[in-house]
């Protein structure tokens, strides 16, 4: 049990009404799950207004509630707190109630619309390597030290990341790496945790049926930055054209990567192939089995991070120059009659162009590329149309096929993805509704040396068809298909 008065410190509250001096056995957002002597926090949220479920909280249990708007009848035997915002009280109360555990290890955020997983990921490879026992909190995965848990979201609420950073300190982690997404910063999960640094990979298409304009999507993301204390570093791209606008009111110390501009941290692509690039980081040079100009990005950030974490750069690009891939992301099969098997998370325009550029520079032109992709359904339908553009512009030949539907009719999303499609590329594409018959498809289709690039679904190993989860990895797929085809 915790005193409640502890739990409350550096909450702003506006009005009280009753005594702060009961004992809390803890916390919950959600009416559902409270039980006897927790504080319920009233969210107003994206479909519910939380102030709703009051009376449910109450009945389960609650003896404290934090909100927004007190209601018309007050009990005598509950707390009730208003606050401003009630997501920001729960940030702060969620750190108190884990005993502040960012406090207690240094947490380094990655936000930007692509690269989040990659370069977090490789950060927890890279200080592990160096000896340190960290933790991740990702969309693939949570680890704690060698502890996978299962991840449900690349941002999660304030409880699971104070939960998580709390197991984290136990366990004797020094180092936390997090991914922080646009939903994250908007919804507040980020309150009351502490960063030492905070970093910006890039920014583009993503999301705006969430955030609806690009501009709300930027602010989003700059917020992140806003709020870093004066004790913290912010790292942005500057390659990147609303890189800057990152670190325009911040207070933490601005450093800046970058492989085109001038910057602190500068990186060069001396040679690129599919299996790997020479890199040269500031006066180092090295080799990497990561493939793509977006990976230099991301190993370039890493190296600054640790750079300005206080370890040698000599150190820090040997340990680099070991990493290897991480799951979905740009990884590789090449099969015993040598098609080459390309599976990427690539869910946006952006993310598209960049692979499949990144491949077109790494290739002779003397075999076919052939793209199978899809878009997922419930997300933001303005990618549909440019993927389809990019997909059949820099390829071959494309096969257009689900991604997660979700509640969408699949066969309306590839006709929203055929939109986009230039005249002179319509003889370029087919459309196969089923994702397994499409890659089946295009393993027939291909010759030994074709290159097959599967996008959109990366690591994930279902495909989520009306509520339902199948299971579906397109890497293994692949590989049972291209043994039995
Ligand atoms: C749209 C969105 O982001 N929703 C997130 C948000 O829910 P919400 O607050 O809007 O929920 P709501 O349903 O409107 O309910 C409002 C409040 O009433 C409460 N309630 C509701 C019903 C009830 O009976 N009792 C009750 O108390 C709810 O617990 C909530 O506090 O806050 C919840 C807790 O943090 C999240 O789990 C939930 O994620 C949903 C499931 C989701 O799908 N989110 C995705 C879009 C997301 O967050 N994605 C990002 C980025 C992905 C990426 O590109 O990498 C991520 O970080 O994962
Ligand atoms: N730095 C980068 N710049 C541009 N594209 C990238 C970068 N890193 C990765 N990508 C592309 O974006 C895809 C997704 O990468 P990753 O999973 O690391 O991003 P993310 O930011 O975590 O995405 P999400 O928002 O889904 O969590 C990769 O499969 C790759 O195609
Ligand atoms: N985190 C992203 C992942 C999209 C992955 C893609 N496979 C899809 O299902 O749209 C989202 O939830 O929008
Ligand atoms: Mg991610």
């Amino acid at each position: 049990m915790k005193k409640l008065s502890d739990l409350l410190y550096k909450v702003s509250i506006e009005k009280l009404i009753g005594n702060v001096g009961s004992s809390i056995k803890n916390i919950s957002f959600d009416s559902r799950k409270v039980e006897q002597d927790y504080i319920f926090f009233a969210i107003k949220g994206h479909d519910l207004d939380g102030h709703k479920y009051l009376s449910q909280a109450i009945s389960k249990g609650a003896s404290v509630i934090i909100c927004e708007e007190l209601p018309e009848e007050l009990l005598d035997h509950i707390t009730y707190i208003q606050v401003k915002n009630s997501s920001i009280a729960l940030g702060i109360v969620a750190s108190n109630f884990y005993n502040n555990p960012s406090d207690k290890l240094t947490l380094i955020g990655i936000t930007g619309t692509n690269g989040k997983t990659t370069t977090t990921t490789l950060l927890y490879n890279l200080f592990t390597q160096l000896g340190f026992r960290c933790a991740l909190l990702s969309t693939i995965e949570n680890r704690i030290s060698d502890t996978i848990l299962k991840s449900n979201h690349t941002t999660p609420d304030p409880i699971t990341i104070n939960q998580l950073l709390a197991q984290a300190v136990e366990n004797g982690c020094q180092y936390a790496f997090m991914e922080v997404s646009s939903h994250g910063i908007y919804q507040n999960r980020l309150a009351g945790l502490t960063f030492k640094i905070g970093a910006f990979t890039n920014i583009t298409h993503d999301h705006l049926d969430y955030h609806q304009t690009f501009s709300n999507y930027i602010a989003a993301k700059k917020k992140f930055f806003d709020e870093l204390p004066k004790t913290a570093i912010a790292v942005t791209n500057i390659d990147d054209k609303n890189g800057l606008i990152m670190l325009q009111n911040t207070n933490a110390k601005k450093v800046t990567y970058s492989l085109k501009s001038n910057s602190i941290y500068k990186g060069k692509i001396i040679e690129s192939r599919l299996d790997g690039m020479l890199l040269q980081f500031r006066n180092q040079e090295f080799w990497t089995v990561l493939a793509g100009k977006f990976n230099a990005y991301n190993e370039l950030l890493a190296y600054t991070i640790a750079s300005e974490l206080g370890f040698d750069p000599i150190v820090v690009v040997t340990a680099i120059s070991k990493l290897q891939r991480v799951k979905g992301r740009f990884e590789t099969y090449v099969s015993d009659e040598k098609k080459y098997i390309i599976v990427d998370y690539a869910h946006t325009p952006d993310a598209l162009q960049n692979i499949l550029e990144a491949i077109n520079q790494s290739r002779t032109r003397n075999e076919k590329l052939i793209t199978v992709f899809g878009c997922g359904g419930h997300r933001d339908k303005e990618k549909r149309p440019k993927m389809g553009n990019i997909a059949t512009r820099l390829s071959d030949l494309t096969i257009i096929t689900s991604d997660n539907p979700r509640d969408e009719n699949p066969d309306e999303i590839i006709n929203e993805i055929k939109v986009g499609i230039e005249p002179q590329n319509t003889n370029k594409y087919l459309t196969i509704t089923d994702r397994k018959e499409a890659i089946q498809t295009a393993i027939k289709m291909a010759e030994p040396k074709d290159i097959i690039l599967i996008a959109g679904k990366g690591h994930e190993n279902f495909q989520e068809i009306n509520g339902k989860y199948f299971p579906f990895d397109d890497m293994k797929i692949a590989k049972e298909l291209i043994k039995n085809t």
